[in-house]
């Protein structure tokens, strides 16, 4: 092959050239599933560039898609060509879930079918549950044991847990579903009511299911201002706002973005892949980020569903913040988007049936 892109589908791993150039760590394995939809389109360019395992590292990217995209594929794949990124090793475009999760150490599941005004991202669950069944068929076959993949495709908690359960090999903690668009969303709707930049909010939280049911809780978030850490909820002082407009303001963002691009959010969900899998590669040392991870019960949520909670991330291992006050306010709310998991898990492992 006379350049550093594989652009066949049906490739076979040992056809990957590496581009001499790269001269530092050992380039690592990364599939990003749905390469040629609309998410994929900013996330590729992110990972490549050093954005999500950091400065130093290459990466070969595995690029999923279904076979009739394979030639909307060879596009992007000439772009990430055109962008002559150091750090990216390698590609390999492919419709083999097989050959797209051989040996990845990091799975990025976008791929599945967005919603479109007046659905809910449940209404998807039918259509895209198989989906993950069938990647996580794959994944247990071919990927390694310590893979960590993080669910986007919608309902990302449901198809976290399906594609868990059908990848019995590789240990329920390694599957993650992305709720950190929904933090972003909510640090940066507190930001802009406190008057900070959106860096100096933390320790928002969002519990549950990315859905309309989730619980953005400003409760325990603090705010730098003046150089010293406030409550964001004394400072704004306006129990109405944080239980009212706040909390339906990120619930139905995501619908917002649809009625008005008219598709579903792209840029802003893969910062918000990218911001989720550095954690978890790279650590958040004291920071609280949000994470859909298989729930062992915590907060009173119900046990084996995957629900979002807050973590820290050390040495690649999530843990959930502990000790944390529950109102009856948040009470309330944790248990309805509970509920609404359990009811989701029933109906995809009736559709998984099939
Ligand atoms: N968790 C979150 O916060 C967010 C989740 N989403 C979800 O992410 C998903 C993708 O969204 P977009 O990129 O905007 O959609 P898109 O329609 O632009 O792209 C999806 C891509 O997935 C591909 N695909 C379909 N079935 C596949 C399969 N079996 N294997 C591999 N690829 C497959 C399609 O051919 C298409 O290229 C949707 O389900 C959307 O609802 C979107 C935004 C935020
Ligand atoms: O709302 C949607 O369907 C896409 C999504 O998950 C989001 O933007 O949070």
């Amino acid at each position: 092959m006379s350049s550093i892109w594989c652009c066949r589908p049906t490739a076979a791993d040992s056809d990957i050239v590496i581009n001499k150039s790269v001269s530092m760590a050992a380039p690592i394995k990364v599939v990003v599933t749905g390469a040629a939809g609309q998410i994929a389109y900013s996330l590729l360019y992110q990972i490549a560039s050093g954005a999500v395992f950091g400065p130093e590292q290459p990466v070969y990217l595995h690029l999923l898609d279904i076979a009739p995209m394979m030639g909307v594929l060879e596009g992007v794949v000439m772009e990430l060509a055109d962008c002559a990124l150091p750090l990216l090793a390698g590609v390999l475009p492919t419709a083999n879930p097989e050959e797209a999760f051989k040996d990845v150490v990091a799975a990025f599941l976008v791929g599945a079918m967005p919603r479109r005004e007046g659905m809910e991202r449940k209404d998807l669950l039918a259509a895209n549950v198989r989906i993950f069944k069938e990647q996580g068929q794959a994944l247990d076959k071919v990927a390694r044991k310590d893979v960590k993949v993080l669910v986007v495709g919608n309902p990302a908690n449901t198809n976290a847990l399906i594609c868990s359960k059908y990848a019995p090999s590789i240990p329920k903690e390694n599957f993650t579903a992305m709720t950190r668009l929904d933090q972003n969303r909510a640090q940066s709707q507190l930001a802009a009511k406190v008057g900070v930049p959106v860096k100096d909010v933390k320790r928002v939280i969002i519990w549950g299911n990315h859905s309309s049911t989730q619980f953005p809780d400003a409760s325990n978030a603090v705010a730098t201002i003046g150089g010293a850490e406030k409550s964001v909820a004394q400072v704004i002082n306006d129990d109405e706002y944080m239980k009212g407009t706040f909390v339906t303001t990120v619930q139905k963002r995501g619908a917002a973005v649809i009625a008005a691009r008219k598709m579903s959010s792209a840029l802003s969900a893969a910062k918000a892949a990218s911001d989720h899998m550095r954690d978890w590669f790279l650590g958040t040392g004291d920071r609280w980020v949000s994470m859909g991870v298989v729930s062992d019960g915590s907060y009173g949520a119900p046990p084996d569903v995957v629900f979002s909670f807050p973590v820290t991330v050390s040495n690649g291992q999530w843990k959930i913040v502990q000790g944390l006050t529950i109102s009856d306010f948040a009470r309330q709310m944790l248990d309805a988007t509970g509920k609404e998991l359990v009811e989701e898990k029933q109906e995809a492992l009736d559709v998984c049936k099939d």
